[in-house]
């Protein structure tokens, strides 16, 4: 099989270049020039940005190549999630790798300010010691304002307790409990948040809110505003003024809705603006952590698993036990169901049996879909287009939920037809398949599985089984089912490497034989 290439278009950690060449041929870049990333782009398995670069859909379209997106950080809005999904390229980032060194430039931000440090330092590279002259203040009883409580808006609120700040924070998507944990307190609109804010920070995404003259001016005087989150969600021509009315003491930008700022930039004028050029996540640690992250979503990614940092899949929070054992039932339920059916004119009915969490049910959802429609299409389905796919179709996926009481299951089945019911069983490590289209069975999953539909008659398993040693292939297991009815009959074989093309073809010459599958 030949490597995946993997494209890095900025510095990357070297822990996470070292993680990836042990799989694929990765070519690092410090900094690929911009114009050059739609020419080479198509020539990549998977692609690592950062910042630095953009991918809007008229540069992913048409890469059939291209099956994984990485955004080594945090923030994802320089790529197109949208067409991602619908060309069924995973994307994956490495959310709180950085949250840590973000939160802290936060506080740089804000402690250069109070303690005119940037000024001081300036001043001594001239020759002067007037201490007077840059008189500070203390984050100490300061009321500090988030905006946007997420990752690094809860490592600035931990911070900011060390300096026993009051902690003031406005995120309508993020429960009581969280407020409560971190001792913060909840306020419930940025009106409300302006006027307790001596210092107020944003740690949004960019689809955060727009915060103008309007809500600036509310702050009281002498209050600071950093942003380490995102540029173009702050009017900055609004602070440069407040900064020059004296109603601000000072603003701290490492993020700018144009970077790096045009030559004109409003706040380049004033001293009491610290302005860094997007430092947020650039620490050895973050670094390490985010290359290691994304390293390990990628890999994941190009091997066809679903990372738990990948941002297009609504993957949920699971142990990695209980997530790979339900993922894994899930390929197996569809995938089988899907041989044993191609006609899927009905809606198919997914049951979940036993303690299957419930924030996990849409992508099981996906996954169960990804499975069944990949053994039926042409060209890439996974769980990203999944559900884009399905719609193309004309497929509908109702789910159903058992008691929970029972051991943990999914079974799949037609709408009104219990006789195509397949389900496995998934208490163990390996799924336990226990029923294929209405018969029972009892067998862990094999790796290298090949089954066989074929008449209720004396003799099969014979022929069959001469016919797998004739190719020299060695068979691990065998398991047997029946319907008795139907005269028909089942079996699964397990064996230590998948079957060949041209034995699927003789066991297809069996007179007996109906049917023949590879998994
Ligand atoms: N400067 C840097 O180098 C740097 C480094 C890391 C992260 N970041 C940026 O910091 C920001 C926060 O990152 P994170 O990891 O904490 O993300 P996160 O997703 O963990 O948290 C974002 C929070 O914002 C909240 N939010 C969304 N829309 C909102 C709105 N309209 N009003 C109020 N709250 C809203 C969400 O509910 C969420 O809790 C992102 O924009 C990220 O890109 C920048
Ligand atoms: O979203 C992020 O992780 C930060 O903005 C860091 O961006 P960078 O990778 O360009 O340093």
């Amino acid at each position: 099989m030949t490597r995946p290439r993997i494209l890095i278009t900025e510095t990357l950690g070297q822990e996470g270049i070292d993680m990836l060449r042990e799989v694929a041929d990765v070519d690092a870049y410090d900094l690929l020039p911009k114009e050059q990333l739609p020419e080479i782009l198509g020539d990549y398995d998977a692609v690592i940005i950062r910042s630095a670069h953009r991918l809007p859909r008229e540069v992913l379209m048409n890469r059939p190549r291209l099956k994984v997106v990485a955004r080594a950080g945090s923030g994802v809005d320089n790529v197109d999630l949208k067409a991602c999904t619908e060309f069924g390229i995973a994307v994956v980032n490495a959310p709180g790798a950085n949250a840590i060194a973000a939160a802290e430039q936060a506080f740089g931000h804000m402690l250069t300010i109070l303690r005119n440090i940037h000024l001081g330092d300036a001043h001594v590279r001239e020759g002067g010691w007037n201490r007077k002259k840059f008189l500070g203040g203390e984050l100490h009883d300061r009321r500090l304002g988030i905006i946007g409580f997420g990752k690094v808006g809860r490592e600035a609120a931990r911070i900011a307790h060390g300096f026993r700040m009051t902690v003031y924070a406005y995120d309508p998507f993020v429960s009581d409990e969280i407020f409560q944990a971190h001792n913060v307190t909840r306020i419930d609109s940025l009106e409300e948040l302006m006027p307790v804010s001596d210092i107020l920070t944003l740690h949004t995404p960019k689809s955060g809110p727009q915060i103008g003259m309007d809500l600036l001016s509310r702050l009281p005087k002498g209050a600071i505003v950093v942003n380490v989150a995102r540029g173009g969600m702050i009017d900055e021509a609004a602070l440069a003024e407040l900064l020059d009315m004296g109603h601000l003491l000072g603003v701290g930008l490492d993020v700018f809705s144009q970077e790096p700022p045009p030559k004109d930039f409003p706040l380049f004028r004033h001293p009491r603006a610290v302005l860094t050029p997007h430092l947020g996540g650039s620490t050895q640690e973050a670094m390490t952590g985010v290359a290691v992250m994304t390293a390990k979503g990628v890999i994941a990614a190009l091997q066809g698993q679903t990372p738990p940092n990948i941002v297009n899949v609504p993957v949920p929070p699971l142990t990695p036990d209980e997530f790979g054992i339900l993922d894994e039932g899930a390929r197996v339920v569809g995938r089988i169901f899907a041989q044993m059916n191609k006609t899927l004119t009905v809606p198919l009915v997914l049951t979940l049996k036993g303690p299957i969490a419930k924030n996990a049910i849409p992508w099981l959802k996906q996954t169960v879909i990804a499975a069944v429609l990949s053994e039926q299409l042409d060209g890439r389905v996974n769980a990203v287009n999944a559900l884009i796919k399905a719609e193309e179709q004309g497929l509908k996926l109702l789910v159903e939920e058992a008691g929970p009481n029972q051991a943990p299951a999914l079974s799949l089945r037609l709408e009104g037809h219990s006789e195509t019911t397949t389900e496995v069983v998934l208490d163990n490590h390996v799924p336990r398949l226990r029923r294929i289209n209405g018969i029972a069975m009892d067998l862990p999953w094999p790796k290298n599985a090949l089954m066989t539909v074929h008449n209720d008659a004396p003799g099969v398993v014979g022929k069959v089984g001469t016919l797998v040693g004739q190719y020299n292939i060695n068979i691990g297991n065998l398991h047997l089912g029946r319907d008795e009815k139907a005269h028909q009959a089942l079996m699964i074989l397990s064996l230590d490497q998948t079957a060949p093309e041209e034995l699927v073809r003789d066991l297809k010459q069996i007179p007996e034989i109906r049917q023949v599958f590879v998994f």
